[in-house]
């Protein structure tokens, strides 16, 4: 496997007195399919946010193709090529599939009304270019009839193809999948899991998500992360975390499932 594309180090993120992370340090080498696992409030989720730029570690390092990436703004941070998915949330929802598509495509430098009237023509196949696009990723995920439908009108599994349709408008290097299978029947769900692994072999995309479904994570993913209570507790190849103690007694129970 090749090496490691983003690194955490003794990040911490508070809230009020909650630590919600607490000292996370942990790699993910590039190419890879890494999950996050962990009880509910582990702190998962708080990690995504802080990685991708949504919001500010209190303290740490984040390091993303050897650039400190840590307290830059999210869409700096995805113009490096690092995305989280989103849910479709009630105005994208309420909008075309199309235009949740057109929306997500990165903006260019100095993109502004003042250029698109001073360069219509550049303007025009721009737009030209970012609708192909759209098109085309919305052909590869089978959404393509779906195209002129409003978003909200989409099944749950149609819903995350989606989200991750949005975030391919960035071409992005790395993935992160806040819990891609939740709400989504074991049919798209297959089809979802079998598309982050086509864009890992033919693209090379390097996915991190967090899930819950330990069949998921264990037939899925070549290394997986345990959080717990905002520290990493095990890491290493998905069978040595499962039976790992500490993962047993913090999130698995008794029996390791
Ligand atoms: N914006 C916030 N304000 C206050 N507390 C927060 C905030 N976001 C998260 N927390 C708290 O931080 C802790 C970690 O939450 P987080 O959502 O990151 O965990 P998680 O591992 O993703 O959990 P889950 O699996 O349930 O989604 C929890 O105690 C949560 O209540």
């Amino acid at each position: 496997m090749t090496d490691e594309l983003l690194r955490v180090e003794e990040v911490v993120k508070r809230f009020g007195g909650v630590h919600a992370v607490d000292g996370a340090t942990f790699a993910v080498r590039g190419g890879s399919i890494t999950a996050l696992i962990g009880p509910n409030g582990a702190g998962k989720t708080t990690l995504f946010n802080v990685v991708t730029g949504f919001q500010r570690a209190d303290r740490g390092e984040v390091v993303y193709d050897g650039r400190t990436v840590g307290g830059r703004p999210a869409h700096a941070i995805a113009r490096c090529g690092m995305v989280r998915t989103f849910q479709i949330t009630k105005a994208l929802a309420a909008m075309p599939v199309i235009d949740n598509m057109t929306l997500a495509a990165p903006r260019q430098p100095g993109e502004h009304l003042a250029g698109v009237i001073a360069r219509p023509y550049a303007a025009r196949k721009r737009e030209k270019a970012v609708r192909e696009r759209a098109r085309e990723l919305l052909a590869r995920y089978g959404l393509e009839q779906k195209a002129d439908d409003y978003a909200g009108t989409l099944s749950g599994g149609q819903r995350k193809l989606l989200e991750l349709a949005r975030v391919l408008m960035v071409e992005p290097r790395m993935v992160l999948l806040d819990e891609p299978m939740a709400g989504v029947n074991p049919t798209l769900g297959g089809k979802l899991l079998e598309h982050v692994h086509a864009l890992r072999e033919q693209e090379g995309t390097t996915f991190l998500l967090i899930e819950h479904d330990m069949e998921v994570v264990m037939g899925h993913s070549d290394r997986v992360i345990c959080m717990a209570q905002g520290r990493v507790i095990a890491d290493g190849e998905p069978e040595a975390v499962r039976s790992d103690p500490r993962v047993i007694d913090a999130y698995l129970g008794g029996a390791a499932r």
